[in-house]
């Protein structure tokens, strides 16, 4: 059985260390020759290496474990590299969620003025790691779910249009799958669904039963409607993502034909929403003291007991699990269903063919083969394209230095929709991010 060498770009991740724990218990199933992490801040990573370490040490010393901060040394020979990266980290995300939150806007990771800011961020890193990983390992598979990977996944596309070998994959919506199966009370992998959108902007339509072909959606539908809606993981989870989940039932009760994406409702809720925001304590305070503090005390617990043997506490959530599995498809050919992101080429019938969207594919050795939905409803269609354009525009301003492209961009968003804020918005993302962001003239 061939054995892998995978890297982990954003080895410092508060990720990895359940990454690694998922490393380490599929050894029999994806047996690894070397496992590397990558950072640009040695600091923040030595402790989740020495962590590594003495995981591997103690549980599959067979594999060859390091971490870097040197781009040859973490790329060479690489089969795969997991993209999980947070440039500008979490002061940046912060930055991110309470400038536009003070001024009346959304201000969230991945969507809205912050997603902006972030997806400036995220690209010129992005564009830079894939030319170093192309130096080093021009076969390997680059699996990006560094956020927002809307955003990376068009600039990507634009800056490496000939290599098939970069997967842009977001596991949210393998969470609501798994989410359903939790309310219908079956396995996840009972079920089929058809999916349709943009990253973190997107439906089901169908969620059939593998093996007898019926549709459940019907039946989830009433199941939230009575119950509501619960994450899969819902012990694990953080108030604020029990709320996220929570108010799926509300959308479903206002456009009951598909079950919405959970991110969905940012954009269909926006004054709910920033009601109940608080720009003095966002996720990013949540985080930090929860999941961040938790990973590196216990990785530091470890590290001072030299020894991983009976004190790893280290939560190894579904999201590594789903990334490891997705690697194992492409390794092994198994071509099972994930919903991913690419081109569109007419898999949403009514929208742009060069729009990167979200859809159902079969993933193997050659990549993903997607399954079109034909054409989207007008409601969707319209909040999609608004997106599309906004996300384009985005792009457009980080090729082309343009300030104008940016509040284009920005005013397009269904989350400022004001040229004035916009241009508010813009002119304070520009100070907070600094170098960080391309020049905009
Ligand atoms: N799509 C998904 O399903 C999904 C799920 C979870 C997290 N994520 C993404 O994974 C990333 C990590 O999230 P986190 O909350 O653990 O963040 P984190 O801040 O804990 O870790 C990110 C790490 O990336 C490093 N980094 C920053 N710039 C880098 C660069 N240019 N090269 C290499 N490393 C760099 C940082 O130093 C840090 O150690 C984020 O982009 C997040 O949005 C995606
Ligand atoms: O606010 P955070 O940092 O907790 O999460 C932001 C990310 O949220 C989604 O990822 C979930 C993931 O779906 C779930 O399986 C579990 O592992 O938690 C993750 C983080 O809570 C989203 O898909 C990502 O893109 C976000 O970065
Ligand atoms: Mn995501």
């Amino acid at each position: 059985m061939k054995k892998y060498n995978i890297v982990i770009v954003g080895g410092g991740s508060t990720f990895t260390p359940g990454f690694l724990k998922s490393f380490c218990r599929m050894q029999k199933e994806f047996p690894l020759n070397k496992l590397v992490l990558f950072d640009i801040d040695g600091e923040r990573q030595k402790p989740i290496g020495e962590f590594g370490k003495l995981l591997f040490q103690d549980n599959a010393p067979e594999v060859e474990f390091s971490y870097t901060t040197d781009i040859k040394e973490a790329y060479t020979d690489m089969d795969f590299v997991f993209m999980q990266m947070r440039v500008g980290k979490y002061a940046m995300r912060e930055l991110d969620e309470k400038i536009p939150l003070r001024m009346g806007l959304i201000g969230q990771e991945t969507v809205g003025a912050g997603g902006f800011a972030y997806g400036l961020r995220s690209t010129k890193e992005m564009i830079k790691a894939v030319y170093d990983i192309r130096k080093y390992a021009p076969e390997a598979w680059i699996l990006n779910y560094s956020n927002p990977a809307a955003i990376v996944a068009e600039a990507l596309r634009r800056e490496f249009p000939d290599d098939k070998r970069i997967l842009n994959i977001c596991d949210q919506p393998e969470n609501i799958v798994r989410s359903a199966s939790r309310s219908l009370g079956c396995d996840f992998h009972l079920l089929d669904p058809v999916y349709f959108g943009l990253n973190h902007y997107g439906w089901f339509t169908h969620l059939y039963n593998v093996e007898t072909g019926e549709d459940l959606l019907p039946k989830l539908r009433e199941i939230i409607h009575e119950r509501g809606f619960l994450p899969q993981d819902a012990e694990q989870r953080d108030q604020s993502w029990l709320d996220t989940y929570g108010y799926v039932q509300q959308m479903m009760e206002d456009f009951p034909e598909f079950l919405p994406n959970s991110y969905d409702q940012y954009y269909l809720y926006p004054y709910y929403k920033l009601e109940h925001l608080n720009p003095e304590y966002t996720r990013t305070d949540e985080v930090r003291n929860g999941r961040e503090k938790r990973v590196f005390e216990e990785c530091n617990k470890i590290i001072e007991a030299g020894t991983t043997k009976g004190l790893v506490d280290i939560h190894e959530d579904a999201h590594a699990e789903f990334m490891i599995d997705v690697a194992m498809d492409i390794a092994y050919n198994r071509n099972n269903r994930h919903i991913i992101i690419t081109e569109n080429n007419g898999l949403i019938a009514n929208m742009q063919d060069d729009a990167m969207v979200e859809v159902a594919a079969e993933l193997g050795a050659n990549g993903p083969r997607p399954m079109g939905v034909g054409n989207i409803p007008t409601f969707y269609k319209g909040l999609l394209e608004q997106q599309v354009a906004y996300e384009k525009l985005t792009v457009d301003a980080y090729f082309e230095h343009s300030y104008q492209k940016a509040l284009q961009a920005l005013t397009l968003n269904r989350l400022i929709n004001d040229a004035k804020k916009a241009r508010e918005v813009l002119d304070k993302l520009i100070e907070a991010n600094g170098d960080y962001f391309p020049e905009l003239k």
